[in-house]
C-alpha cells in the first residue's frame, strides 16, 4: 500500500458515515468469487458496527445485490446496500434496478467461450455485468482485455478494471454517487463519510467521501496502475480492516499493527 498514507486513527468512526467495501476490504481475495462468504463474526461485526453508528453504516460493491445478500447473509437486509458498481441499490422499501440489457448475455457467451480456451479463467455473471477472472491463468489477461475492448465498442457497455479481472457492466452509476445518495438522507446528511475500499472502483468512493469533508481508507496492496489514490488514509488488509471496526464497534478503538 502507499507508504504515505496513514492509518486510521481511532476516534475517526466517531460520528461517521461508514461506507464498506466487500471484496478485498471486508473480506479476503478469494480463487472462486462465487464461493466467498462472509463468516458468522464478520457478520455479527456488521451488526454491531450497525448498531454503534446508529445505522449509518452501508454497503457499496461491485457485486450484485443477489450475491450480497449471499455473501453477507440476513445482515444485509437491515443494512443500505448498494450493488453492481452503483447501478443498484436498496434501502429498506426504495429499490433502484436498472432494466437488465439482453447483450449481456452475448458478452456471457463470448467469454465463456474464451474461458474454455484457458483452464483456471471464470466467468461471472452477475446482474448488471459479466467478469471475466483470470486470476488462476494470468495468461489469458491480455486476450481477455482485448476481447473486453471490443465487445464494448460493439454493446456501448463500460469497461470496470479489477484485480485480476475485466468486467463488462452496464454504463451509469458509480460509488461516488451511491456516497452522495445516501449521505443525502435523513441520519447520514451533515456526518462525516469514510469509505473503506480496496480496488480502482472504489476511487469514485473516496473522492466523494473527500469532497464530502470524509475519508477514504485504501485497503491492502493494490497496485493502482501508475494512477494516484483518492484516498487519505490506509489499512493493510481486510483483517486489519475487521479489527479497527471490532474496536470502534467494542468502543475500544485502537489501531491495528
Ligand atoms: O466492489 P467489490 O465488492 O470489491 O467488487 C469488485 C469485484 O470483486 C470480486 O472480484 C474480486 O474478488 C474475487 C473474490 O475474492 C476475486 O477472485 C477477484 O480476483 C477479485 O477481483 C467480484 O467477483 C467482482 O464481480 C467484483 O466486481
Amino acid at each position: 500500500m502507499p507508504a504515505t498514507l496513514p492509518a486510521p486513527r481511532p476516534g475517526l468512526l466517531d460520528g461517521a458515515t461508514v461506507f464498506l467495501d466487500i471484496d478485498g476490504t471486508l473480506l479476503e481475495l478469494a480463487d472462486d468469487p462465487e464461493a466467498v462468504r462472509a463468516d458468522g463474526p464478520t457478520r455479527a461485526l456488521l451488526r454491531d458496527l450497525a448498531e454503534r453508528l446508529d445505522g449509518r453504516l452501508a454497503m457499496v460493491s461491485g457485486r450484485s445485490l443477489e450475491q450480497i445478500d449471499r455473501i453477507l447473509g440476513p445482515i444485509a437486509q437491515a443494512l443500505p446496500v448498494t450493488g453492481s458498481h452503483g447501478l443498484e441499490y436498496r434501502w429498506n422499501e426504495v429499490w433502484a434496478r436498472p432494466e437488465r440489457l439482453a447483450v449481456l448475455n452475448d458478452v456471457a457467451s463470448a467469454f465463456h467461450g474464451l474461458a474454455q480456451t484457458w483452464p483456471g479463467c471464470l466467468v461471472e455473471e452477475k446482474s448488471y455485468g459479466v467478469a471475466f477472472h483470470w486470476r488462476l491463468a494470468p495468461q489469458a489477461r491480455q486476450q481477455a482485455e482485448t476481447m473486453a475492448v471490443q465487445l464494448a465498442d460493439s454493446h456501448a457497455l463500460k469497461i470496470q478494471h479489477g484485480k485480476d479481472l475485466v468486467e463488462l457492466r452496464m454504463p451509469g452509476g458509480d460509488k461516488g454517487q451511491a456516497v452522495r445518495r445516501l449521505m443525502a438522507r435523513k441520519g447520514m446528511i451533515g456526518t462525516r463519510p469514510v469509505f473503506f475500499g480496496d480496488d480502482l472502483t472504489d476511487e469514485a468512493g473516496f473522492a466523494a467521501a473527500r469532497a464530502l469533508g470524509g475519508h477514504g481508507v485504501l485497503v491492502g496492496e493494490r497496485a493502482l496502475n501508475g494512477s494516484s489514490t483518492a484516498a487519505t488514509l490506509a489499512l493493510p488488509s481486510p483483517h486489519a480492516v475487521r479489527a479497527f471496526l471490532r474496536a470502534f464497534a467494542d468502543g475500544t478503538a485502537q489501531v491495528p499493527e
